[in-house]
């Protein structure tokens, strides 16, 4: 699988100081709030579980799976809701945990579905985030790192479901694509 990056972006030792650098902010803005922390399947799986680690809070933890790139590396457009939250986040302090931040098409369809649903307060955390590629408005209260426009994958970003699994965030050869 490492074979198959060009070039890594940030080291799994990179990354790993900005969980702790988020985790420590948000332990701090949330004290005595007991958010709901929802991670945004799959790709924010493992940052979702390195950042909370860094909380010493109390919270609850709830997913969301949504879905709009279908395996490629450009977005369908249509943003899917494949499996919802678990928890009533009426009246709720509510972070939301990504791995990145594109077009901004997933992240304005969540926020509408948590105002909808009466969510007291929604704030957004991202490890990545790629103004570049904006198509609608949208912003994180969070950001682990500003990306170049590239697609890029690792720690939970994925390109045709693979590469979730590297340690770190990097960018593929252009043969991968080529190849497909
Ligand atoms: O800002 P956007 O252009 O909407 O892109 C961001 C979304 O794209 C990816 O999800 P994807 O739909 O690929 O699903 P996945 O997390 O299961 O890979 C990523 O995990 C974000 O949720
Ligand atoms: N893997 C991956 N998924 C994305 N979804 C939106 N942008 C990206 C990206 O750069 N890489």
């Amino acid at each position: 699988m490492d074979n198959d990056i060009e070039r890594v972006l940030y080291s799994e030792e990179t990354i790993k100081e900005a969980c702790q650098r988020l985790g420590h902010q948000m332990a701090h803005d949330y004290q005595d709030k007991n958010p709901i922390i929802v991670g945004v399947l799959k790709g924010a799986v493992l940052f979702m579980t390195d950042v909370i680690r860094e909380m010493d809070i109390l919270a609850e933890l709830d997913f969301i799976d949504v879905s709009s790139y279908n395996g490629g590396t450009a977005s369908s457009g249509e943003v899917k809701l494949v499996h919802d939250l678990s928890i009533d986040v009426a009246d709720r302090d509510i972070i939301l945990v990504e791995d990145i931040i594109d077009t901004g098409r997933t992240l304005k369809f969540m926020q509408d579905l948590l105002k909808e649903r009466h969510a007291h307060s929604i704030k957004v955390c991202t490890l990545l985030d790629k103004p570049s590629g904006r198509v609608v408005e949208a912003k994180a209260d969070y950001v682990g790192f500003i990306v170049p426009n590239e697609f890029v994958v690792g720690y939970g970003l994925d390109y045709g479901d693979q590469y979730r699994n590297l340690p770190y965030v990097g960018v593929l050869k252009p043969e991968i694509y080529e190849n497909k």
